[in-house]
């Protein structure tokens, strides 16, 4: 079996792509474990999120899988700037940033107070129903505690890489980037506030994104210090916050509102999800989570329910399968449309 002594042997002639440096020599091996043949590292590099760290990951799989490796994860986190400084990054080229694009591109963040109250379903099923509306739409999955947003459209291909250049995968019509993407394996990754913020600066920098009507981005849920950063990072963003029907629910949404109107974003509106069970015989609705948690939340965000959403699941086909995606006459998926055509009346007036 592969030891310690071998993958670091196995990494000496790996550079970080932008210092062109050796990784044992910039000290960026954070961690290895050897585990029944898997290889986990985290390791430090220059530009984590970028183009580069994607042909990185291609080169150490292959190289540790030519050392006797059966699996390969990796985990990246941002080299200190006194080490990029030291071995001399090159000067950043002209900024290509969306964020600098001017106002062309309408920034959505959805965010919620708690995880499990369909946050990247709204978030992915918003983004489809924008693009059904002709708008040109983008999502950015950057849920750190689950990148689901992938697996719910059904994308199993990852961006094309040319040159310093990332292509997000297009879907649907919409063009998808996930945080998902750029980690080997599905373990749990612990992310700081810092480095989840230089991910998603990159993910503006340096993705090849069409120019945009709307970008949407699936935050982490909850009300810590890793969304406020993020918060403050995205000054132009407008907030959807999801929430289901139920009081405490509700509560624990107002939190994310808070920050919210504290980091000075303009609350689109409240989606309130899960919100009733339709009868199919009788059209009966069963308020199975409670009533009342939306707009509670929207009085006191002093903002307005975008949207119920009741219970029910897509219909899936197997042709062409992505399981959290409402087709267009699906009932729920007309109450998408609406609230797409919600957003946009509620963004471009
Ligand atoms: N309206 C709905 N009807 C039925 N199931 C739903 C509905 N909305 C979401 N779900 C299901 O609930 C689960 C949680 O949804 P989702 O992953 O979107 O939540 P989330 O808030 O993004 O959670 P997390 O932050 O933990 O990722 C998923 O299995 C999803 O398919």
């Amino acid at each position: 079996m592969i030891t310690e002594e071998q993958v670091l042997k196995a990494l000496e002639d790996v550079q970080d792509p932008h210092l062109h440096t050796s990784l044992i020599e910039l000290g960026s091996v954070k961690e290895v474990k050897i585990k029944n043949g898997l290889v986990s590292l985290k390791l430090a590099i220059a530009q984590p999120g970028t183009a580069e760290q994607m042909q990185l990951q291609q080169e150490i799989v292959s190289v540790l899988k030519t050392a006797g490796a059966d699996s390969v994860g990796l985990r990246f986190e941002q080299l200190p700037d006194d080490v990029v400084a030291k071995f001399g990054g090159e000067e950043e080229e002209e900024s290509r940033s969306l964020l600098d694009r001017g106002d062309k591109t309408t920034f959505i963040s959805v965010t919620s107070g708690k995880g499990g109250v369909g946050k990247s379903t709204v978030s992915v099923n918003l983004a489809v129903s924008l693009a059904r509306q002709g708008k040109k739409v983008g999502i950015i999955d950057a849920d750190i505690y689950g990148f689901s947003v992938p697996d719910m459209m059904g994308i199993d291909t990852r961006p094309r890489v040319e040159g310093e250049r990332i292509f997000p995968v297009e879907r649907f019509g919409v063009q998808v980037i996930s945080m998902g993407f750029f980690v080997e394996d599905n373990s749990p990754i612990i992310w700081r506030g810092p480095m989840l913020g230089k991910m998603l600066t990159n993910f503006f920098n340096e993705v090849e994104w069409d120019d945009l009507d709307y970008l949407i981005l699936d935050l982490p849920p909850g009300t810590g210090d890793v969304a406020l950063d993020i918060h403050s990072m995205l000054p132009q963003s407008k907030e959807i916050i999801v929430t289901t029907p139920h009081a405490t629910a509700a509560f624990v949404a107002a939190r994310a509102g808070a920050m919210a109107i504290k980091t000075q974003h303009e609350i689109l509106g409240v989606v309130e999800n899960m919100a009733y069970f339709e009868s199919k015989t009788t059209g009966e609705k069963e308020y199975v989570f409670g009533k009342g948690g939306g707009q509670k939340l929207a009085e006191e965000l002093k903002s307005e329910v975008l949207a119920q959403v009741p219970l029910g699941q897509p219909v899936i086909d197997e042709d062409d399968f992505a399981p959290s995606i409402y087709a267009e006459d699906h009932q729920i998926g007309k109450i998408y449309t609406e609230m797409a055509q919600e957003v946009i009346k509620r963004t471009t007036e």
